[in-house]
């Protein structure tokens, strides 16, 4: 079976879907349950508390509903999307995952690689399997954004940057929901931490800063170093426009949820914002990303991007976000779980349908480009 995907360039990229891999988001997921350990998987599966939050972003999409418009001409569709002066093909980016070896052995370079074949960004996070230049050698052809963990030692933090920048990434991502973990039951239950298993220390084996802040003593101590220093509940808005100081990228805040810190990172000059709950793995009981969006798009008012994360799980639910104002989407799990089922391939496979659901979705609703999107009668029902 061969699934294509026709860009706004008009370059038919086309993959073989094997006849037994899997389709929908939930046969996705069922496949990695199965490649996976119970905690391995239930580490990326759960969310914070009783999950409630994990609950409610995806009940909240289905509340979403299209009014679509026809006889509109779709036959030249255009996906692309331009931000921070790059143009894309699509409007979707995978998100900062760390630990990604936990699915694969070759974890953010597996992804790195299949996000190239589509032009997909790939947002590497701070507690990567592979350091931020590996990452970079992996594939070349892709473009790439550095998420980070601010650390208790800000050197780390900008030493981070300035490799990302050094390497040609994009864009720093900066997540504020994490200054310390989620109160994760199911992990607790597991006795389960990636990082003490040697999952995610890709980063930070390679920082020099860091291991001289540490002396290396064992792997041990480097363990419990990274989770010390990414627990850093100090964070607030002056760390924010020190940042903004130190780094000639644009710089993005992951994880606002509420319209007056989205119209504080305007005011502190940061230069664009990603509406996140971080997947319902932090504080449970918070609104859900898609809830949150509308006002935010609101109070932005175009000033710059909004892009947005949580409970994605089809080319639909991206559409939806876009008609409620947002300008790309990122997703989360999908894509481990397709890379826990079928490494590289699986990645790639999941994008190839992923894209191919948001490109039919738009030539049913009417619309064109991503523009129009915005013009799509949605309602919260
Ligand atoms: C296993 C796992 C690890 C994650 N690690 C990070 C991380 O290192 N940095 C970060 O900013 N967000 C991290 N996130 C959150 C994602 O970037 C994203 O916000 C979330 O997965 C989106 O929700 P979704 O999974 O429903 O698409 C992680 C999420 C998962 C599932
Ligand atoms: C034990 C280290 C976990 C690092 C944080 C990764 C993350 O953001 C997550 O949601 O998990």
């Amino acid at each position: 079976m061969s699934n294509s995907f026709k860009s706004n360039d008009n370059v038919v990229q086309s993959i073989d879907i094997e006849e037994d891999s899997p389709i929908s988001f939930e046969e996705i997921e069922s496949a990695a349950k199965q490649a996976m350990s119970t905690p391995a998987f239930s580490y990326i599966a759960s969310g914070a508390g009783g999950e409630e939050t994990v609950r409610n972003n995806a009940d909240a999409f289905k509340k979403y509903s299209i009014t679509p418009r026809l006889l509109n001409d779709v036959s030249k569709l255009d996906t692309s999307v331009t931000i921070f002066g790059q143009t894309y093909p699509t409007p979707l980016l995978l998100a900062p995952v760390g630990v990604l070896k936990l699915a694969d052995e070759q974890g953010d370079l597996a992804v790195a690689r299949a996000a190239a074949k589509y032009k997909v960004p790939f947002i590497q996070s701070t507690v990567s399997s592979y350091s931020i230049e590996d990452v970079a050698q992996a594939t070349s052809d892709s473009s790439k954004w550095f998420q980070l963990y601010w650390s208790t030692n800000e050197e780390i933090s900008f030493n981070m940057v300035k490799r990302a920048e050094e390497a040609g990434y994009k864009a720093i991502v900066l997540t504020i929901d994490t200054i310390t973990l989620g109160y994760r039951e199911k992990d607790m239950r597991h006795r389960f931490s990636p990082l003490a298993l040697g999952y995610g220390q890709g980063n930070f084996e390679s920082d020099p800063v860091f291991l001289s802040t540490l002396e290396k003593v064992n792997s041990r101590t480097i363990v419990q170093g990274i989770i010390d220093n990414i627990n850093y509940p100090a964070l607030n808005w002056e760390h924010v426009k020190e940042l903004k100081k130190r780094t000639s990228l644009p710089l993005v805040l992951k994880g606002i949820l509420h319209p007056e810190d989205a119209l504080l990172a305007i005011e502190y000059g940061v230069d664009g914002i990603i509406v996140s709950n971080h997947g319902g793995r932090q504080l449970d009981g918070v609104i859900s990303s898609i809830d949150a969006l509308p006002e935010i798009v609101k109070v932005v008012d175009s000033q710059i991007p909004v892009l947005f994360d949580s409970g994605i799980r089809r080319g639909i639910d991206a559409l939806k976000v876009l008609a409620l104002g947002a300008d790309a989407v990122l997703v989360g799990r999908p894509y481990v779980y397709s890379l826990a089922a079928g490494g590289e391939k699986g990645v790639g496979q999941f994008l190839a349908n992923f894209l191919q659901d948001l490109q039919t979705s738009m030539m049913l609703s009417g619309v064109k480009d991503v523009k129009e999107l915005r013009q799509l009668k949605i309602a919260r029902v």
